[in-house]
């Protein structure tokens, strides 16, 4: 029986990453990525974004929106503070059990908690389910369309609080037009626009970073 490009992606981890270092899972996605096939991960380029900010803002908790297979749940949770905690939203039960192997390849499960259902659904209840009172840095990076209704439902549900960071993938490449105006209109919001590329490609893409007003 044929096996998803996500089991793939995991079996490459198993064969070329050490276990408990995050750095080598990193590097052998990117290279099973770039060297046999495109996968959806935010990837190197605009991975080095990601960390940046990550390590500038240095949170105690953050929430990514859309795990798919755990590279950029991975990336983030190395660079975290050793009290801190990422949870992560994953809709796809495929992408999840394989974002489940890959974040404990890496030795990282003491700071994920991957939930399994959709952002719509689990928002309202981040603050009853893990005690969480606001996010210090939210990852967007699941169905476009849903950056703009997640993000009036984070406010409307008092998850982020002043100085809060939020930081959109594909803002360009597929696009999230009617998330781009909200965000660069809104008093709200101050943004700061990442150019880039469409991971392991020459396309135009970039990084929304946009930091909460209160
Ligand atoms: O579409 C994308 N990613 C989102 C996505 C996609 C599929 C499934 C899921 C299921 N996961 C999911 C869903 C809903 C959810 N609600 N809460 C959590 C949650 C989780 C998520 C994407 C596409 C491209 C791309 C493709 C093709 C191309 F030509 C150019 C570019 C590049 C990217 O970097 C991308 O990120
Ligand atoms: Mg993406």
């Amino acid at each position: 029986t044929q096996t998803t490009r996500p089991q793939r992606m995991l079996a490459a981890v198993q064969k070329n990453a050490t276990r408990g270092d995050p750095r080598s899972v990193v590097k052998a996605i990117d290279q099973f990525c770039r060297q046999k096939e495109w996968a959806m991960n935010v990837g190197d380029e605009k991975g080095c974004i990601l960390d940046s900010v990550v390590t500038e803002v240095n949170p105690e908790t953050v929430l990514e929106l859309g795990t798919y297979c755990g590279y950029s749940t991975v990336r983030i949770a190395s660079l975290l503070p050793p009290q801190a905690k990422l949870i992560t939203l994953e809709f796809n039960p495929g992408n999840a059990a394989i974002a489940r192997q890959v974040i404990a390849w890496a030795g990282l499960e003491d700071k994920v908690e991957l939930v399994e259902g959709a952002s719509g659904d689990f928002i309202p209840k981040m603050k009853e389910m893990f005690g969480i009172k606001t996010f210090d840095l939210v990852f967007l990076d699941h169905w476009k369309d849903r950056y703009l209704p997640d993000t009036k439902l984070m406010e409307e549900c008092g998850l982020l609080r002043k100085g809060s960071i939020l930081l959109a993938d594909n803002v360009i490449c597929p696009g999230t037009p009617d998330y781009l105006e909200y965000i660069r209109n809104s008093p709200r919001y101050k943004s700061q626009f990442f150019k880039s590329h469409l991971e392991y490609t020459k396309v135009e893409d970039g990084l929304e970073k946009s930091i909460f007003l209160g």
